[in-house]
């Protein structure tokens, strides 16, 4: 059916939801955005569904929100009545529609005689992941498009053990969501009917308490914490998201008493008002929080995104400004302080294991060496990161220590299994009040490890390609890259080269295979230890090019970083 027949048919149902209508009688007159919402459905991507607002089949709505629903109940039509019985949890964050969406999830799953607990109210992502271990349900349902315009909305789906489903699991439920190709004819049942048929609870305290007490698990040193934590001030931003429900819990409760909250970004708004994107990797997502650890003296300044999975930090400069820190320094501060502190308390375990995405910085390879710890890679997802943790967990093989990628997502402890910024928050908070208490800050602290290292610099340069001909571009880039590959850059030799499509990793000693999944994306290593690595985005209509190296200062790191980083930006 081409896509103008499509739209026909959403133009002809007479039921079609007034709002949607509306908008549909606009969206025709724009040729060129009508295509796109009409020409093909949505995929899931690195992170489930995520799209624009909007109606058509390329569009978030509550038909496409149906059809992925209808694609996870008639998946679990196929399971034992007893793993059928066990359930949905299903959380929604901030956005437009986002309790809607979760609604009407649940009268999908109803129809098919599937209990659904929904969340009271918004809820972080990760306490979602938690609620889906906590109830023992089957699979879990998150309505968020994370740390994405306003404009956005998304499906996540999670497996049974916590964790967004893996490929072969996910490919099985898309196989579904493409069989209710008729979304107009997916049943549902009222929420009447829901409560009456006993098909849905609604879940909220219960789980927070549950929640927060494992949460307090994260803290590494209660003693530390019960001597500094009160003196250390700090601004913390939930960037009008689901971060406001728990983060102040636990602060309050762990003995972090001395944090403030950004007041306007505390109010729970789908308009996002206060930034252009609610995305802790931007500068500007800090004014506020700048503004007001300018006031009170703040030495660091925690942002979360509004499902408060990611977490980005900024650190008080001795001249008083606020300088940003990046997911891999972050990333590198935590772990280092988290397996210090351990080591110091004796609690480092000898089977220790740390997991990170092949894209993210390598300095976190040579902490977790010097503490004797296995570094695992994976590919980029967090739901590679759960699948390790299941693995150690079922062969008893590894202790999971922490996991991480550079896109400001990092899990400490397995009782959830995808990225926690209320986990991280917590260990962010410790490490800030140890070091504190040691007259530094987190960005000594991170100098400290680059004059041990070395100064280690990342950077990931974003192309965006937009709409169905952007598509085609991204696809040909990456088809150039994966058949010439690189032989040089900079006048740096390439010493290796993996092909994740391929398959192959090949040095001047011969080719050997990844250990991964197949993927689209290309690493190089340089003889200089510099690393380039390529990836369409599976969450937006980018490409991702990520360079990282390493060198013997700062001022020489700046500008062998920014070297590399022209090169790969005047790739196409
Ligand atoms: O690089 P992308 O495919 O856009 O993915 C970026 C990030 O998106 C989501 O947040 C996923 O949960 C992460 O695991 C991933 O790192």
């Amino acid at each position: 059916m081409s896509w103008q027949e499509t739209m026909q048919n959403w133009l002809d149902y007479k039921e079609l939801d007034p709002e949607l209508k509306q908008q549909l009688l606009k969206l025709k007159e724009d040729k060129e955005t009508a295509q796109e919402a009409f020409y093909a459905p949505m995929e899931f991507g690195t992170a489930g569904m995520r799209g624009l607002i909007g109606p058509g089949i390329n569009r978030m709505n509550i038909y496409t929100v149906r059809q992925a629903a209808e694609g996870l109940a008639a998946f679990m039509d196929t399971l034992d009545e007893a793993t059928k019985k066990r359930g949905v949890a299903i959380s929604y964050d901030s956005r437009y529609y986002s309790q809607d969406f979760a609604f009407e999830s649940a009268r999908v799953l109803g129809a098919h005689g599937i209990h659904s607990y929904v969340f009271d109210s918004l809820r972080p992502t990760p306490e979602l992941s938690f609620a889906v271990r906590d109830l023992n349900t089957y699979a879990g349902i998150m309505i968020t498009a994370s740390h994405n315009p306003k404009e956005y909305n998304g499906f996540k789906i999670y497996g049974p053990d916590g964790g967004q489903m893996p490929p072969v699991e996910s490919d099985n439920i898309t196989r579904f969501v493409r069989k209710a190709s008729d979304l107009f004819a997916i049943n549902t049942k009222t929420i009447t009917e829901l409560r009456d048929e006993n098909l849905m609870s609604l879940i909220g305290e219960d789980v927070d308490l549950d929640y927060l007490d494992k949460l307090d698990t994260v803290v590494v040193d209660h003693k530390l914490i019960e001597e500094v934590g009160n003196k250390m001030k700090f601004v913390y931003t939930p960037l009008h998201g689901t971060g406001k429900m728990i983060a102040p819990r636990i602060f309050q409760k762990l003995g972090f008493k001395n944090f403030t909250m950004v007041t306007k970004q505390a109010i729970l708004d789908p308009e996002f008002p206060t930034t252009p994107a609610p995305n802790p990797e931007f500068a500007q997502t800090f004014d506020l929080a700048i503004e007001k650890g300018k006031k009170i003296g703040a030495n660091i300044l925690i942002a979360t995104d509004p499902d408060a999975d990611r977490l980005g930090a900024a650190v008080r400069q001795p001249d008083g400004s606020y300088k940003l820190m990046t997911g891999n320094q972050i990333a590198s501060v935590l772990l280092n302080y988290l397996l210090s502190a351990k080591k110091k308390l004796g609690t480092l375990p000898t089977n220790g294991a740390v997991a990170k995405s092949i894209v993210s910085s390598e300095l976190a390879t040579k902490i977790a060496e010097k503490y004797d710890v296995k570094m695992f890679n994976v590919l980029t997802g967090f739901k590679y990161i759960a699948e390790k943790i299941e693995e150690f967990e079922e062969t008893g093989s590894h202790e999971f220590l922490f996991g991480f990628e550079e896109s400001y997502g990092y899990l400490v402890k397995p009782f959830v299994r995808d990225k926690d910024a209320m986990q991280s928050t917590i260990l962010l908070a410790e490490a800030a009040a140890y070091y504190e208490s040691k007259g530094k800050t987190i960005y000594d602290a991170l100098e400290d490890l680059y004059q041990e290292f070395g100064y280690y610099r990342e950077k990931t340069v974003s192309k965006t390609f937009a709409g169905i001909s952007g598509k085609e571009q991204m696809k040909q880039i990456m088809e150039k890259f994966h058949e010439e590959g690189i032989k040089e850059v900079n006048g740096v030799k390439v010493v290796e080269s993996i092909d994740y499509l391929k398959d192959t990793d090949t040095t001047a000693n011969g080719t050997n295979k990844t250990g991964l999944p197949k993927a689209d994306a290309m690493k190089f290593i340089l003889e200089d230890n510099t690393w380039i690595a390529i990836r369409p985005s599976g969450t937006e209509p980018k490409m991702k090019f990520y360079v990282g190296i390493t060198s013997d200062s700062d001022d020489n790191a700046a500008k062998k970083l920014e070297e590399f980083a022209k090169v790969i930006d005047s790739w196409e």
